[in-house]
């Protein structure tokens, strides 16, 4: 879907014309923001919260400039307190991803180490992201939701809508640094990227009364690993998908390239809101809607969660069921009651629930036990669905797709096969007798 593009920016301009951001001016016709003055004095309207910034912004692209081979448009910034290993640091790149930039609020260890990826080191791996024209969407207003994205056409499972990279990555360990100092870390990071990233950050919805910095990357930031270390990023265009508790897309990153990518995992069509969820669906709706209303301001109002009561308790009751036969499918013991009829019934109840994402783990249940009572066709055929819905939930490169590509190969080689022979052929509802 390379050429279904999308084009966001181009759609919210004509909002921004009447209307700039307060904490912005409208120049030449677009919206830029001035959020420090020639003192270094950060200009927020926040500025009693937020710690001083050594360099102003022009002085800092001028030192950056001055040394050889510097990978950064401005000399970072950075704060450290006794309870930081290293200074956290403002990192930016004004040129990324063909000049739609990035900033980077991490230690040095961790930036530079981002610095290694392909995203960086190889350009032209980004040649097919941030394409944001013709969209197989359009923008709409929902009461009570703000803006959401809805199908203009039919899409199918596997239909790409988005692969975008990031204009900012923040660590979670910042909360370690006074608040005045991560904020200021923040400020200077949204000051450095390119006017046209700034615009659509400031696009974004805040759900608080919070520094309006702060609120943003909050409300919209989405939560990645990378080398193990959990990271915040921000893709605002992906930022106007709202939630749902069934949703009809998936998302993953991919660390290589710092991109985001978004799928259709069944059809939607036109008219139907695209979503994605926010939280884990396989908890039950008071801890969904707990979180979401903590974490994002909002009263989950999908339609799992404004259910009747007796349908919100047999769907509870099923999540309920799903968590029990996911842990005995993982018990390996040999006084494990696993049986390949145990995995039918999880996928049958994710499917009762509409659990698509879900199924992909239900299918690597099922193609892992069919394989341990060395049932090769039926671990075949599971560990493929396996691998199609992992890859739109996890990505190409996730270990489990991996896996599940060999089992699907040849299940005689992976480490489950023939695991439980003769271990619980004998237990009732097996479902494998005289197959092995
Ligand atoms: C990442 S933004 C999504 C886009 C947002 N609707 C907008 O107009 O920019 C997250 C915010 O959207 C709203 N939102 C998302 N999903 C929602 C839902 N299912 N019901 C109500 N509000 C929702 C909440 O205010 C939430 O804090």
């Amino acid at each position: 879907l390379s050429n279904q593009k999308v084009d966001i920016v181009a759609q919210q301009q004509p909002l921004l014309q009447n209307a700039c951001p307060s904490n912005s001016i409208l120049h030449n016709g677009e919206c830029q923001l001035s959020t420090y003055d020639t003192s270094s004095t950060i200009t927020l309207g926040y500025q009693s919260n937020i710690s001083h910034i050594t360099q102003t912004l022009e002085d800092s692209r001028e030192t950056a400039s001055r040394i050889k081979d510097f990978p950064w448009n401005f000399s970072p910034e950075c704060f450290s307190t006794e309870a930081t290993e290293e200074p956290y640091c403002v990192f930016s790149d004004q040129n990324f991803a063909s000049g739609r930039g990035i900033f980077i609020i991490t230690t040095k260890t961790l930036a530079y180490a981002m610095l290694e990826k392909d995203a960086f080191t190889r350009p032209e791996t980004l040649s097919r992201m941030n394409h944001f024209e013709n969209p197989p969407f359009y923008k709409h207003d929902f009461p009570g939701k703000g803006r959401g994205l809805v199908a203009n056409k039919t899409l199918q499972r596997g239909d790409q809508l988005f692969a975008s990279t990031p204009i900012l990555i923040t660590d979670p360990d910042l909360y370690d640094l006074p608040n005045s100092e991560r904020l200021a870390l923040m400020h200077r990071g949204i000051e450095t990227l390119p006017v046209a990233s700034q615009r659509v950050f400031w696009e974004l919805m805040g759900h608080t009364d919070d520094d309006p910095i702060d609120d943003r990357i909050n409300t919209n930031n989405f939560e990645i690993a990378i080398d193990g270390v959990s990271q915040s990023a921000l893709f605002p265009e992906i930022a106007m998908l709202n939630h749902d508790c069934r949703p009809n897309a998936a998302y993953f990153f991919d660390e290589e390239t710092l991109t985001h990518y978004i799928h259709a995992i069944k059809p939607i069509y036109p008219g139907e809101e695209i979503t994605i969820t926010y939280t884990n669906n396989e908890e039950e709706r008071s801890e969904r809607m707990r979180r979401l209303e903590k974490n994002w301001g909002f009263k989950c109002a999908c339609s799992t969660c404004t259910a009747h009561p007796h349908l919100v308790e047999e769907s509870d009751a099923r999540l309920k069921h799903i968590a029990a036969l996911q842990k005995v499918l993982d018990d390996w013991t040999p006084a494990s009651s696993a049986t390949p009829a145990v995995a039918e019934l999880l996928i049958s109840l994710m499917q009762q629930e509409r659990l698509e994402a879900s199924l992909s783990i239900g299918y690597k249940h099922a193609a892992e036990v069919y394989s341990s009572f060395g049932m090769k066709w039926e671990a075949v055929k599971y560990a493929k669905l396996s691998v199609e819905l992992s890859m739109l939930d996890k990505g190409w490169t996730d270990r489990d797709v991996w896996e599940m590509k060999k089992m699907g190969e040849n299940p005689e080689m992976s480490w489950s096969w023939q695991k439980r022979v003769g271990l619980v052929a004998k237990s009732a509802g097996c479902g494998c007798g005289g197959r092995h």
